[in-house]
């Protein structure tokens, strides 16, 4: 099984999935110079008004908040042929400090990144299906630094005490994630891959430019949960769930700004 140790992390994630080292692995290293204006990018439409959240939960390797996915809502429009259906969000975040986002920024590293899940379910029949296409998902990255409390996220950090454990899951309901998007919609975007096992090649990243930002002690919130379930008398504090840079391999990263 994979994850973040000395043993099981990114450097050897290739041993069991292979294509960590394929054409288009994500996160990467954005540089806002050599990002491509694109004029034709349409801004992006999130429609996540009726929100059908279900439950939090604890996969051990992040805290997950799921959604119905069962009809056209929470969609995501955008540099994308179709609306996207949002499944998931998750987190990925450091130890104490500033860092702990997957991309980064001209080398810049946020404390933590936040990313919604979503699948083109106009094309295909299930998140499985979706999921291994090269046009089948689509992520949404928020970038979050430390600084005032974001109220939006209370909801969830309260939560935590309730998934500590791996395998721990609880009822969610009605989470509108509007409330963790930043005032400015500006985004880059380019082709890239799931930042977790099974690596897949099938996503759309839309990489929002501005961050969000949330309190130390609502970060130290995300810090009490463990990697490891009730059951393992190994005790480990989850943090650090982040992917490094990936190489760019000639990709060309659009700005949907000036
Ligand atoms: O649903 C998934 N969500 C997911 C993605 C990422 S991600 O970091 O890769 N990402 O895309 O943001 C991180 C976490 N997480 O909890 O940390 C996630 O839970 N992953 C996923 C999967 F688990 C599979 F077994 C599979 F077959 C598949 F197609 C998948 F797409
Ligand atoms: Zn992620």
């Amino acid at each position: 099984q994979w994850g973040y140790g000395e043993e099981d992390g990114p450097s050897s994630w290739y041993k069991d999935y292979p294509i960590a080292e394929g054409a288009r692995q994500s996160p990467i290293n954005i540089a806002p110079e050599e990002a491509v204006y694109d004029h034709g990018l349409p801004p992006i439409s999130l429609h996540y008004d009726n929100c059908t959240s279900t439950n939090i939960s604890n996969n051990g390797h992040s805290v997950v908040v799921e959604f119905d996915d069962v009809d056209n809502q929470n969609l995501l429009g955008g540099p994308l042929e179709n609306a996207y259906r949002l499944k998931q969000f998750h987190f990925h975040w450091g130890g104490k400090g500033c860092h702990g986002s997957e991309h980064t920024v001209a080398g810049k590293t946020y404390t933590s990144e936040l990313h919604l899940v979503h699948w083109n379910a106009a094309k295909y029949s299930s998140f499985a299906e979706a999921a291994v296409a090269p046009d089948g998902l689509a992520v949404l990255g928020v970038f979050l630094e430390i600084g005032d409390e974001r109220g939006g996220l209370n909801k969830i950090t309260d939560s935590l005490y309730m998934v500590k454990f791996k395998g721990t899951v609880t009822d969610f309901r009605d989470f509108n994630p509007n409330c963790l998007l930043p005032s400015s919609l500006k985004y880059w975007t380019y082709p890239g891959s799931l930042t977790t096992p099974p690596l897949y090649e099938s996503v759309t990243w839309i990489v929002l430019t501005e961050p969000i930002c949330v309190s130390e002690k609502q970060m130290g919130k995300f810090r009490t949960l463990l990697f490891n379930s009730e059951e393992e008398e190994q005790r480990t504090r989850m943090e650090n769930n982040f992917r490094p840079p990936q190489p760019l391999k000639g990709r060309t990263v659009r700005a949907s700004f000036k």
